[in-house]
């Protein structure tokens, strides 16, 4: 059941897939099993009514030999040739030894049920394997394809960006790509986690969206594998099939599987003492006949019963089945966990910090107020401020060019120049021949030169005080003013804090940008315990360094501007991660949706797992500290197959309970 060499990365745990694998290989080993049952049965009975040494029964019984022993002799031919030693192996040894003792009911009844408990433990595994696969097959195979006048049907895997896709009513999506035609409401369910189905129109300019894809909004992007429940819609393609979200999901929960816990490492490392000295322990039992007087048949076969016993076989699966059903269940609840390392970390973890914009709040601010300086009209303010805002990506920017050309109304905007972004502060660039500065208020301190008028720094604090994210204005040496934004904070982020704090989360803190003020009313507004604000993307990366200092933290973010921080959590989660690459990538945890309820949901699924994998080990733990002196006392080899394979299935069926899991809030 386990190596006593480290077992290769790729086949973590207990590996049956016996090389060829595929379903009928799963199916072939319970047939087979059941068979050596069915002749164990009858030649056991048939020797009942004929006496001990009769030739039909025994032959019944070979046959259970075979039946039973096929799969494990394959199996252990197989590790001799990779130079492994597993204890399943060891059973053969075990089977052989009652055989040459003439107890070959005994023998059959061993093989049978080894080859029972292993069939369904395989059958078992493959079940929550089987819930991945299944994600890999919500991509169409085809795809309806405009070809000028035509409708082609193209294999998914033929299709080429740039290319048109039809997708009729009721039917999946067969590429990522942004809508060109028609308007409908997709279920996406299947790769955000979404229970509501999100509306899509088409994109206004396609030349625009074709050109930057990773920017098209969410009401005009579609992901391969989503079901279109409205009307027909046309998708241009953006990424081929082996590059799209769904793609990219089911490779990295494919791999997840392969990626070690704390537990596993730790089950690996004490096994690597544990079968050794198990195998030391049975060699001193073949010279019990020195102590106890007794045939050497007796004591052959107790020291049989003590290796079957002492199995480490139930150990080496309850971390691996529980990982691979916690990843499994919480990818079809929209949610990446990559590996069993963030599962368990995130499991028991109790401080969570959260980025501000984006993750607690909308991401949607709205320009609220326009504080011109004494001798500045609001027009000057205003078309400086949009000229600069154009020429950037960030999302105060896009605010500022939207609200503030509806204010300005057919004032004209100049032309800027030569930005410079002065990150987590503000912009830098040149209109009109000077050189604007734009950000918020400390900046100016930063940068020398004229200092903020005293009449529209009280205004400034005035407006921070409220909660607003303010910046000012400067070109040359003349301030021409402030404006003042608000972003609202998500509806649920009051509600996911209070069930975090259910589940145990007893620290939460936030990690904002924008000035203490806006950051203290926003922590305020959600139940937030204590926000930092005014830093800068390398403050976030320490302020979690020291939290860290006192215990592990998760960092929640939107992948903008905290990248750095969300890779230096303990287990760093990224939000609406489907329409972004560097978020699905740097994340050890991606909410696919963006939406912060899927978080008590992968918090109390991590939690869940942590108990599983507790209860598992002390489970399995259990079963080899009893059976171990009950059979060195005289246990039946039979006897103790039953209990060691009963407590793998157990272990494996305790872990399928995952797959079932929901957020009971
Ligand atoms: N393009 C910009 N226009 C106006 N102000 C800006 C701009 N970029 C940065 N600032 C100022 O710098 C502050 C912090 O910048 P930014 O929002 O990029 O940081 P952040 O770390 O993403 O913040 P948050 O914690 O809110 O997510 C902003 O609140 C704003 O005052
Ligand atoms: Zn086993």
């Amino acid at each position: 059941m386990s190596d006593t060499t480290p077992p290769p990365a790729a086949s973590a745990g207990h590996n049956h897939d016996h090389g060829s694998g595929g379903p009928w290989a799963g199916r072939a080993e319970i047939i087979f099993s059941l068979a050596s049952g069915a002749f164990l049965l009858a030649g056991w009975a048939w020797g009942r009514t004929q006496g001990d040494g009769a030739t039909g029964p025994l032959i019944l019984l070979l046959l259970a030999y075979a039946a039973g022993g096929f799969f494990t002799v394959r199996e252990a031919i197989e590790n001799l040739r990779h130079r492994e030693l597993k204890i399943d192996s060891l059973m053969i040894v075990a089977a052989a030894g009652a055989a040459v003792l003439g107890q070959w009911a005994e023998g059959a009844l061993l093989l049978f049920l080894f080859s029972l408990g292993h069939a369904l433990e395989n059958y078992a595994m493959g079940r929550a394997r089987r819930a991945i696969e299944a994600l890999a097959a919500l991509r169409p195979e085809t795809a309806l394809v405009r070809r000028g006048d035509q409708l082609v049907d193209v294999s998914v895997n033929d299709l080429v960006i740039g290319d048109v896709v039809v997708v009729k009513p009721d039917e999946r999506v067969a590429a990522d790509g942004f809508v060109v035609l028609g308007e409908s409401s997709i279920d996406q369910a299947a790769i955000t986690g979404e229970s509501v189905p999100v509306d899509k129109r088409p994109v206004v300019d396609v030349a625009e969206a074709r050109q930057r894809p990773d920017a098209v909004g969410p009401e005009h992007r579609v992901f391969a594998g989503t079901i279109n429940q409205g009307k027909v819609l046309e998708v241009e393609v953006t990424r081929l099939a082996s590059q799209s979200t769904l793609a990219r999901v089911v490779e990295l929960v494919r791999s997840a599987e392969h990626q070690k816990s704390p537990t596993q490492l730790f089950t690996d490392r004490f096994q690597k003492i544990f079968v050794p000295a198990v195998l030391v322990l049975v060699g001193l039992l073949l010279f019990a006949g020195l102590v106890v007087d007794e045939p050497f048949s007796a004591t052959f076969y107790r020291a049989m019963a003590v290796l079957v016993a002492a199995s480490p076989c139930a150990l080496a699966i309850s971390t691996p089945s529980a990982v691979l059903s916690g990843v499994a269940r919480a990818a079809r609840g929209g949610v990446l966990i990559k590996g069993g390392g963030p599962l368990e970390r995130l499991g028991v973890l109790h401080a969570l910090a959260f980025d501000k914009t984006g993750t607690l709040t909308e991401g949607r601010p709205q320009v609220t107020d326009v504080m011109p300086a004494d001798g500045v009209t609001t027009q000057e303010l205003l078309s400086v401020a949009i000229a600069v805002e154009r020429l950037s990506d960030h999302p105060l920017a896009a605010a500022v060019v939207r609200d503030g050309l509806v204010r300005l109304g057919s004032h004209a905007v100049p032309e800027a120049t030569d930005l410079e972004s002065l990150t987590g502060r503000g912009l830098k660039a040149t209109v009109a021949g000077e050189t604007v500065h734009l950000g918020k208020k400390s900046l100016f301190d930063e940068l020398g030169g004229a200092a903020v008028p005293a009449a529209l720094k009280t205004r400034v604090l005035d407006l921070e005080h409220q909660g607003r994210t303010v910046f000012v204005v400067r070109q040359g040496d003349r301030y021409l003013g402030a404006v003042g934004l608000m972003d609202t904070p998500r509806e649920a982020a009051k509600a996911v804090m209070a069930r975090l704090r259910e589940l145990g989360m007893t620290r939460l803190v936030m990690l904002s940008g924008d000035n203490q003020r806006v950051a203290d009313a926003v922590a305020a507004s959600v139940g937030i315990d204590r926000a930092y604000g005014d830093l800068m993307p390398e403050d976030k990366v320490k302020a979690i360094q020291a939290l860290r200092a006192e215990g592990e933290v998760a960092m929640v973010g939107d992948g903008v501007n905290d990248a750095p921080a969300l890779a230096s959590a303990s287990v760093g989660i990224a939000m609406g991660a489907a329409g972004s690459d560097v978020a699905l990538e740097t994340a050890d945890v991606a909410l696919m949706g963006d939406k912060l309820e899927h978080l008590p949901f992968v918090v109390g699924l991590s939690r869940q797992t942590r108990r599983i994998i507790r209860q598992n080990l002390w489970a399995s733990l259990g079963m080899v500290a009893l059976l171990i002196p009950a059979t060195i006392l005289g246990m039946k080899m039979g006897v103790a197959v039953l209990f060691h394979e009963g407590s793998t299935l157990l272990v494996v069926a305790n872990a399928l309970r995952l797959l079932a899991y929901r957020d009971s809030a």
